[in-house]
């Protein structure tokens, strides 16, 4: 991992100012949009219709939903673990351990939703509360993200992240200061970089269903479409947890406001906007066309669990026989890179594979919206300057070698363009 630069590590997302003017414009962005979402057509451009009274935009039955729901994954992330992994060398060279049970909460939610609704829990209610639930969610990130700022103050400087200590206040508190905030084997990063965004998701999607269902009779082809691709990225992401440990959030990156804020609220709220847009237009799909976006979809999947079933097995060690044929090249830190299979294609091949599947998700909301098209259209970004980012912590890691890595495969996302 990179070593400990504190405050003079360069500053990144365009420092103090743009970190100031981030945590307004995120939620202020994530609030037009749900408003926008429920006043079909929706536009992503222009005012909402209507602007939300307080009664609409704040409930403490939310709050307490919001809690009951951080509760029930921190319980099920706690069940005993089918395996426990091992983290990435630490600065110190040890290693943290991390409970496997992500896969396991997702069927157990499953489960317990399933037996409510057959008890006569109103599920398609759900989407009526998105505005209230969004609030609790962005409260709880700002009181996490205080609290885990005051944390740090105490954390010994072996705990701290390369980033996210300059000393400027906001910009620490923006990218958060202390690595892995953890009590014993309750990791806080690891905990909401998967669970209760990444589930609360799927959920809000099925709410969605039911209450298509409930309103046509039937959920419409483009509605299910979304949800069985979604589902199949969260579910993908659970059973594969263990990869969520070679990531820069994890290895690089404090836990701070920024996660916080887009693991509990960005995700749930605005990862489900196709399902939100659904609701109100029909959008009448064929099955040819349905087929056709099923293809696209499959194409992105293959390549992103091509590209991460090739990097994090590697990672893990370079021996296994999965990926011992492909040809690699050596860095002075020991650690070697792939130069061929996937990441000979491009240096980012998962980022192209999920852009590609962000693209199906919006095309079951047909070409004519421009909302529908906002989670690939804010992705493409985040994508290409997470690539930036990763680009320049590799050049700093690897040197030499990176630089030989970017002469042998020069695209970093999408071949022969980017
Ligand atoms: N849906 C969403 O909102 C988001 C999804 N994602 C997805 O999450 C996944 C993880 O993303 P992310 O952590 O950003 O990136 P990667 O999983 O691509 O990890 C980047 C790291 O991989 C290692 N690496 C890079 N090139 C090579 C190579 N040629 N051979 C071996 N190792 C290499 C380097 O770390 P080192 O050498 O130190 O191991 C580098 O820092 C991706 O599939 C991405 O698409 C990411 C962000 C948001
Ligand atoms: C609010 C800001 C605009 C930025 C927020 C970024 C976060 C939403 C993302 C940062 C990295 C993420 C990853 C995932 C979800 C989104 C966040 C938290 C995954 C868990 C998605 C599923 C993949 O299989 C793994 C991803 C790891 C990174």
């Amino acid at each position: 991992m990179a070593p400990p630069q504190g405050s003079r590590a360069p500053l990144e997302f365009g420092g103090p100012l743009a970190a100031a003017a981030l945590m307004l414009l995120l939620p202020v962005t994530m609030f037009h949009l749900l408003l926008v979402a429920r006043s079909g057509p929706a536009r992503l451009l222009g005012p909402p219709p209507s602007l939300p009274g307080l009664e609409e935009l704040w409930s403490p039955w939310a709050l307490l939903l919001c809690l009951a729901w951080l509760g029930l994954q921190a319980a099920l992330y706690l069940l005993p673990a089918r395996k426990v992994a091992e983290g990435q060398d630490l600065k110190d060279k040890s290693r943290l351990r991390y409970p496997i049970t992500g896969f396991q909460a997702l069927v157990l939610t499953a489960l317990l939703v399933g037996l409510g609704v057959s008890a006569g829990l109103p599920l398609s209610a759900l989407p009526e509360m998105l505005l209230p639930l969004a609030s609790a969610a962005t409260l709880t990130a700002f009181i996490s993200s205080l609290l885990l700022y005051l944390r740090a103050l105490v954390a010994p400087a072996s705990a701290l992240a390369p980033g996210g200590n300059s000393g400027n206040l906001i910009y620490d508190f923006f990218l958060g200061r202390e690595l892995n905030p953890r009590i014993w084997l309750f990791d806080f990063k690891y905990f909401c970089e998967l669970r209760p965004g990444l589930i609360g998701w799927v959920l809000i999607n099925l709410a969605l269903l039911m209450q298509e269902a409930d309103l046509r009779g039937s959920p419409s082809l483009a509605m299910w479409l979304v949800n069985g691709f979604q589902l199949l990225y969260v579910a993908d992401a659970l059973w594969y947890e263990e990869a969520v440990l070679t990531t820069m959030d994890i290895i690089h990156d404090g836990f701070g406001f920024m996660l916080a804020f887009g693991d509990l609220a960005w995700v749930p709220f605005t990862y489900s906007l196709q399902a939100q847009f659904l609701l109100y237009p029909p959008q009448p799909r064929g099955w040819p066309l349905a087929s056709f976006i099923c293809l696209i979809n499959a194409v992105g999947y293959y390549i992103f669990r091509g590209a991460n079933s090739q990097k994090n097995p590697f990672r893990n060690n370079p021996s296994d026989p999965r990926v011992a044929d492909l040809e690699t090249i050596s860095t002075a830190t020991g650690r070697r890179l792939l130069v061929s299979g996937w990441w000979g294609m491009v240096r980012h091949p998962n980022y192209l594979g999920d852009l590609i599947m962000a693209l199906a998700w919006s095309l079951p909301c047909g070409v004519f919206h421009l909302f529908s098209y906002f989670y690939f259209l804010y992705f493409t970004a985040l994508l290409v300057h997470r690539e930036d980012r990763d680009e320049r912590q590799c050049l700093q890691k690897y040197g030499l070698a990176w630089h030989e890595y970017s002469r042998r495969v020069p695209y970093r996302i999408v071949p022969y363009v980017y």
